[in-house]
C-alpha cells in the first residue's frame, strides 16, 4: 500500500542485497539505458516503481544525469522524498528548475555525509506557505503537503513547523543529560503495568506499549506530600494511597485513563524534574513564536490560556521494539482544558510520529447507525487530508501547540525495523509533559449518573457544532461497564476556564436530551 520511498529502503541501496526475482531485469534495464519522462510514467502506472526505491532511483538519475553517471544518490533520494516517490513528478520538477537542481546535486557529491534531515526548503525554497504573508495574515497553513492516501515524511523543524501543529527541536539537552534520563525511565519502565485495555468498537483491545502517569509532588495535597517524600526513590505509592494523590483534592474519585482508576501514578523521578524547568523555558518560547508567526492576527486562540504553560504532570511511554505502538487518537481535555499544549520528549530508539489533520464533514449516514456507546470505526475520511510523519530521534522535544488536539489525531506507528540505540537498546521512551490546570481538578468537574467525573471532549468530525465541546461519562470505555447517557456542553471564558451556568453545582448534573448521535463524536482509538 504505502508506495512512499523511506530512508530505511536507502540504507539497502549501500549495501546491495540480491533484489527480488522480478525486479532484477528491471533494475538493469533502467540503469543501463536513459529513460524517458514517459517511461517512468508509464512504470508508475504499472506498478513497477511503486515495488522498489532501486527502481526508482536509477531511473530518475538516468533522467537527470548529465553525462557523468556520477549523481548523488542522497540529494536524488531528497527529490524522490519530495514528490512522494513518484519518479515522473520528481523528474518533472528537475526540469523546471533544473539549473538549481544541478547545482545541489553536484554540490552533494563526494560529501560523504548519510544525512538524515531531508528539507522541503532546500528542495522548494518557497514551501513555507506562510513566508511571505504579513503577521496579520499567518493562519493555519494555506496549503497541506499532504494528500489522501499520502503520507508526507518530514524531518526538519522548519518544515514540521510550517505543515503541522508543532515545533521540534533537535539535541534538546545536553547529551549527558539525555542518556541520564534515559537510563533512569527505563529502569521506571521495568515495571511499568501491561499494556492498558481499552474498549475499541465493542471489543476490549490493549494498546500495546506500556505507560505510567506521574505527578509533581508540589501539586499534590500537604498530607499525600508528607507520605511521598520518604518514598521519592521507590516512586510508587500504592492503591489507597492514590486518592489522595490527586492536585491538592481530597476528592473519592482521581485520575483516569479510559474510564478506569489508574492502579500506578508515581511521582516524578529526579531526573524528570531536573529537565522540567527547561522543557517548560523552551515549549513557552515555542507558544509565543507560534501564537505571532502562525495565529490569526498574531493573537492566541480562543480558549487557550493566556497564562505561562506550567507542566504539574507526565505521562511516560515506553515502546520495547517496532512493533509497540499507539493507534490514532488524539489526547483527552479532560485534565488539561481547551487548546491545550503539550512538550514531548522523546528518548532512545528513534520512531515515526505520525499526524492528521481531521476534516469536519456532514456525517449524516453515520448518523443512523451510531449509538452512545460504541466508538466510530475507522473510514476513508479519515485519511482525506494524507498523513504526515515525523521523523524523532532521541533527544528530540516535540512540541504540540493548542490547535493540535483539537483539529488534529496523532500516532506511532509499529516500525519494520528500528536502529537500536545505545542505551536504551530496542526500547523507546516518551515523556509528555502536561499541565493539569487546577481548574479541571476532578472534583470540580462534571460527574455523570455513574458517579465518576467525566470527561471533557470536542466536536471534531460533525460540521454542526464543530469545534463546541462538552461533557460526557466516561464508564463505557471501562471494559464490563455501561455508561450512561450523560451530556453537557462545555462552556469557557477566553482563557478556557469552564464557566458554571446559574444554580449549577460543582459537580454539575445537567443533562440534555436528544444526543443519540454521540458514536459518531467518539472517535479515538485511544483515550486519555
Ligand atoms: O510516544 C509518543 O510520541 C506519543 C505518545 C502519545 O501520543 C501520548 O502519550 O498521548
Ligand atoms: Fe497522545
Amino acid at each position: 500500500m504505502d508506495a512512499f520511498v523511506t530512508r530505511q529502503k536507502k540504507r539497502k541501496l549501500r549495501t546491495p542485497s540480491p533484489p527480488p526475482v522480478g525486479h532484477s531485469t528491471t533494475t538493469r534495464k533502467a540503469l543501463g539505458k536513459s529513460v524517458t519522462s514517459n517511461e517512468a510514467n508509464e512504470a508508475h502506472s504499472n506498478g513497477l516503481e511503486e515495488d522498489s526505491t532501486e527502481v526508482k532511483l536509477a531511473m530518475l538519475a538516468s533522467l537527470v544525469d548529465d553525462g557523468s553517471g556520477n549523481t548523488d544518490q542522497d540529494m536524488l533520494l531528497d527529490l524522490l522524498l519530495a514528490h512522494d516517490g513518484s519518479v515522473a513528478l520528481a523528474s518533472e520538477a528537475f526540469q523546471s528548475h533544473r539549473e538549481t537542481w544541478t547545482k545541489k546535486l553536484k554540490l552533494g557529491r563526494g560529501s560523504g555525509a548519510i544525512g538524515l534531515q531531508t528539507s522541503l526548503r532546500s528542495l522548494f525554497p518557497s514551501s513555507d506557505p506562510r513566508s511571505s504573508l504579513s503577521p496579520e495574515k499567518k493562519g493555519p497553513a494555506a496549503t497541506l503537503l499532504s494528500k489522501r492516501g499520502r503520507t508526507l515524511f518530514l524531518y526538519d523543524p522548519v518544515d514540521i513547523g510550517a505543515h503541522t501543529p508543532c515545533t521540534l527541536v533537535h539535541n534538546f539537552l545536553p547529551a549527558e543529560a539525555a542518556n541520564d534520563l534515559l537510563r533512569e525511565m527505563m529502569a521506571e519502565a521495568e515495571s511499568f503495568d501491561t499494556p492498558h485495555t481499552f474498549k475499541l468498537f465493542e471489543q476490549v483491545v490493549s494498546s500495546p506499549h506500556t505507560s505510567c502517569l506521574y505527578l509533581e509532588p508540589g501539586t499534590v495535597s500537604t498530607a499525600a506530600k508528607a507520605r511521598m517524600a520518604p518514598r521519592r526513590d521507590a516512586a510508587k505509592i500504592d492503591r489507597a494511597e492514590q486518592d489522595l494523590f490527586v492536585l491538592n483534592s481530597d476528592t473519592h474519585d482521581g485520575y483516569r485513563y479510559n474510564g478506569s482508576r489508574l492502579s500506578d501514578i508515581r511521582t516524578v523521578t529526579p531526573h524528570m524534574e531536573s529537565v522540567r524547568p527547561l522543557v517548560q523555558d523552551a515549549v513557552n518560547k515555542a507558544v509565543q513564536e507560534r501564537i505571532t508567526t502562525h495565529y490569526p492576527g498574531a493573537r492566541k486562540l480562543k480558549y487557550q490560556n493566556s497564562q505561562p504553560w506550567k507542566p504539574n504532570a507526565a505521562f511516560v511511554n515506553c515502546y520495547n521494539g517496532g512493533e509497540e505502538s499507539v493507534g490514532w487518537h488524539s489526547d483527552h481535555l479532560t485534565y488539561l482544558g481547551p487548546r491545550a499544549v503539550i512538550g514531548s520528549l522523546s528518548l532512545g530508539v528513534a520512531r515515526e510520529f505520525r499526524v492528521r489533520r481531521i476534516v469536519p464533514r456532514d456525517h449524516s449516514a453515520d448518523n443512523a447507525s451510531s449509538s452512545a456507546s460504541i466508538a466510530r470505526k475507522p473510514t476513508q475520511d479519515d485519511d482525506a487530508a494524507g498523513q504526515i510523519s515525523i521523523h524523532l530521534p532521541h533527544n528530540s522535544l516535540l512540541i504540540m501547540h493548542a490547535e493540535m488536539q483539537e483539529e488534529w489525531k496523532h500516532s506511532v506507528s509499529p516500525a519494520a525495523s528500528i536502529d537500536p540505540h545505545s542505551v536504551s537498546g530496542r526500547k523507546r521512551i516518551n515523556i509528555t509533559y502536561r499541565d493539569y490546570r487546577a481548574e479541571f481538578r476532578p472534583e470540580l468537574t462534571p460527574r455523570c449518573r455513574c458517579d465518576i467525573a467525566a470527561i471533557l471532549r470536542v466536536v471534531q468530525r460533525k460540521q454542526e457544532n464543530h469545534g463546541r465541546y462538552f461533557w460526557m461519562c466516561h464508564a463505557g470505555n471501562i471494559p464490563g461497564r455501561q455508561g450512561c447517557t450523560y451530556f453537557q456542553w462545555a462552556e469557557f471564558d477566553d482563557d478556557g476556564r469552564p464557566l458554571r451556568r446559574t444554580g449549577e453545582k460543582a459537580t454539575g448534573q445537567r443533562e440534555q436530551t436528544g444526543f443519540d448521535n454521540l458514536g459518531v463524536l467518539i472517535e479515538e482509538q485511544k483515550a486519555k
